[in-house]
């Protein structure tokens, strides 16, 4: 399809009444092939039809510009109509006149017999004929949006523009009208630019569908592709397997403007020598989010100074970073390999410096298997590699939950030292914790990595099976550490050394056996994990390990707190950083010394445990995984260049 509607850099900003300006959007650039239909889709406000209208030539941008089939838009014209919700009807004129005022404008060069044509073909494809002497108060709002539409088609325009075309009509008259469209514009070709706020009505009527910020200033945030066949049919759009994941995906954006909203309002407040002391800290719910909590709930937050911290629960990992790269987070809980992915390019190939200054867990991850590996006679990796070599035509799918998680590194890291190539040989999917075992028990994955309650719960629940635990991986791997942006941490250094020294008194709490029973109790507000405090292992007997119910695998327990335990560690993050470039999510960076310094903020942990008069002159032992290869730490790259299997590794500066 060759390009029709070119939307160059566009800007347009409005002058308002008191003399100031709003920047209502700001670098629009899109281009739309001829017979695509597009939906703009964003919150109440963010420029959809300021757009529209610059595209109709109904108002100009103040930057760039808009190339129709070739030529620039600078006023309205007949090959773009326009359809309003509201109608935009003439009351004194009946069905038929509306349309043949139209008609006769545009086509004023045919007979009157051959406009007449028209009007009448028109009326009769909108399925009107019985009501084409009526006029529009005797019509209801899906028969007047009819006309509406079949005026707009009457004059043959090369483009369609439609805002919120069907938003004031019942859900059944929108259902048909729908149809209807889509139906026309199949037929003739017809390219549509669509502003809408309804997700489902977007999926089925577009080609691609562009997702537009907030504003001030609105950008294009995303552009989603539909890819389902046309002639598209609701029952089948709606049962294909991606439909959901799109419609997700929009729900996720639409939601996360919102919060943006809500949480940019918030203006921030210095007290006691503090920076900032009122904070937006992201987490995610699962037992590793127990020092945050405990900081919140045990009033730890408030003992530094931080008297307003806001805990925001996340339904997965990407979240968190929308948060701390959007700037809405001050700091957030993150996978222990999230500062490093950030800090590389791993978000959006920008590298955005992150930096963490403790560790806040360590252990509770594990590996699950579906419950009918185990009636094949699977049960540990190397029964696993088999059964993948036996059937080499079946697909496997294994659920991560984010690509600089330690599960997915482990993951990757135990499938490989099977001899299993985890980008070939088995399909790894991204699902947010909580939806683990939901997608195991409906067979949508074979297995999953994932922290804490989630391989106990399928477990106990009989869905899956954990077939290995971090005693048989990495015991005591740094699983969640406190990430921050860098340049919030050098606008907030007495902020930061609070929100240390308060995570790290939670970290303590939690880690004390006689804590256990209130942390648990605590955990299991639906605020945090939300989930049946059978499943939340803490406080056994055992110091190494701990089993649940009539589970008897032994799991490895949360470490929260210990010697050199919270420190972060820049030998793990050379570990993971080597893992994170063996498959090639980042590149490698020749300066690691440098990024391991910027990322690793050793010296902000050991002032604020020296001012809690905590040991800090601890370092840990060398880093040993279940194959027993050794990690190289002084030599990454010889290091990398000895594992077998891998992805393409590249070697880079990497200017931060
Ligand atoms: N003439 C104007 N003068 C000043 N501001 C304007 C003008 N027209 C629109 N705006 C502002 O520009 C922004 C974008 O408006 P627009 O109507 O395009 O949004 P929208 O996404 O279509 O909203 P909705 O979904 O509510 O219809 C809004 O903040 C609006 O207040």
């Amino acid at each position: 399809m060759t390009v029709f509607i070119e939307i160059e850099q566009v800007d347009k900003v409005f002058t308002l009444a008191d003399g100031g300006e709003y920047i209502a959007l700001e670098n629009i650039g899109l281009t739309i092939r001829k017979g695509e239909f597009v939906s703009l889709i964003g919150h109440s406000g963010c420029g959809k039809s300021t757009l529209l209208n610059i595209v109709a030539g109904l108002d100009m941008p103040t930057n760039g510009s808009v190339i129709l089939a070739g030529q620039p838009v600078v006023e309205p014209g007949p090959d773009r109509m326009v359809v309003f919700q509201n109608y935009s009807l003439l009351p004194w004129l009946t069905v038929r006149e509306n349309i043949a005022l139209a008609v006769d404008e545009v086509y004023a060069d045919k007979s009157k017999q051959e406009r007449n044509a028209i009007v009448e073909e028109h009326i009769a494809l909108v399925g009107l004929k019985a009501a084409a002497d009526s006029r529009p108060e005797q019509l209801s709002g899906g028969m007047k949006q009819r006309v509406a539409i079949a005026r707009a088609l009457a004059i043959r325009p090369q483009l369609l523009l439609l805002d919120e075309p069907f938003g004031a009509l019942d859900a059944l008259t929108r259902g048909s009208l729908q149809e209807q469209l889509m139906a026309i514009c199949e037929e003739s070709r017809l390219t549509c630019l669509m502003v809408t706020h309804d997700v489902d009505e977007a999926l089925l009527l577009s080609d691609r569908i562009v997702m537009l910020s907030n504003g001030p200033s609105s950008g294009i945030d995303q552009i989603l592709e539909v890819p389902f066949a046309r002639p598209r049919h609701r029952l089948e759009v709606v049962n294909d397997p991606g439909y959901y994941s799109l419609r997700s995906e929009m729900i996720y954006f639409l939601n996360k403007q919102k919060r943006i909203k809500q949480l940019r309002a918030r203006a921030p407040v210095a007290r006691h020598g503090l920076e900032k002391i009122n904070l937006q800290i992201g987490f995610v719910p699962l037992t590793a989010c127990a020092p945050l909590a405990i900081a919140q709930e045990k009033g730890f937050f408030a003992r530094h100074g931080l008297e307003e911290v806001r805990l925001v629960r996340e339904g997965n990992w990407r979240a968190i970073s929308d948060g701390i790269a959007g700037g809405w987070f001050d700091a957030a809980q993150m996978p222990a390999g999230m500062p490093l992915w950030f800090s590389l390019g791993g978000a959006n190939e920008k590298p955005l410096p992150v930096a963490t200054a403790l560790t806040t867990t360590r252990n509770g991850n594990a590996i699950t298997l579906a419950r009918r590996f185990l009636k094949e006679d699977i049960f540990s990796l190397e029964s696993f590699a088999d059964y993948l070599k036996r059937t080499p035509d079946l697909r496997h799918t294994l659920g991560v939950v984010h690509p600089s998680s330690m599960h997915n590194l482990l993951l990757r890291y135990w499938l490989a030292a099977g001899g299993i190539h985890p980008d070939r040989d088995v399909d790894l999917r991204t699902i947010p914790p909580a939806q683990m075992v939901a997608n195991l028990r409906a067979g949508n994955i074979d297995g999953f990595c994932v922290g804490e309650p989630w391989n106990i719960r399928a477990a106990v629940e009989q869905i899956g099976f954990t077939v290995a635990t971090d005693l048989e991986i990495w015991l005591g791997h740094p699983a969640k550490v406190l990430g921050v942006r860098e340049d919030w941490l050098v606008a907030h250094p007495n902020t930061h050394l609070a929100l240390i020294k308060a995570l790290l008194e939670a970290c303590r709490f939690c880690a004390e056996e006689a804590n256990a029973e209130e942390v648990r109790a605590i955990l299991r507000d639906p605020r945090y994990l939300d989930t049946d405090p059978a499943y939340v292992q803490l406080g056994d007997d055992d110091p190494t390990s701990c089993r649940i119910g009539d589970n008897y695998r032994p799991y490895a327990h949360h470490e929260f707190f210990g010697p050199g335990l919270n420190r972060p560690s820049r030998t793990e993050q050379l570990w993971i950083l080597t893992q994170l470039a063996r498959w090639g999510t980042v590149p490698f960076p020749r300066n690691w010394v440098e990024i391991l310094e910027r990322v690793c903020r050793v010296n902000a942990f050991s002032t604020a445990a020296r001012e809690l008069g905590l040991d800090v002159n601890y370092r840990r032992g060398p880093i040993e995984l279940f194959d027993r290869l050794p990690f190289d730490a002084d030599d990454p790259i010889g290091y990398l260049g000895r594992l077998t299997i891998k992805n393409e590794v590249y070697i880079a500066d990497v200017a931060l």
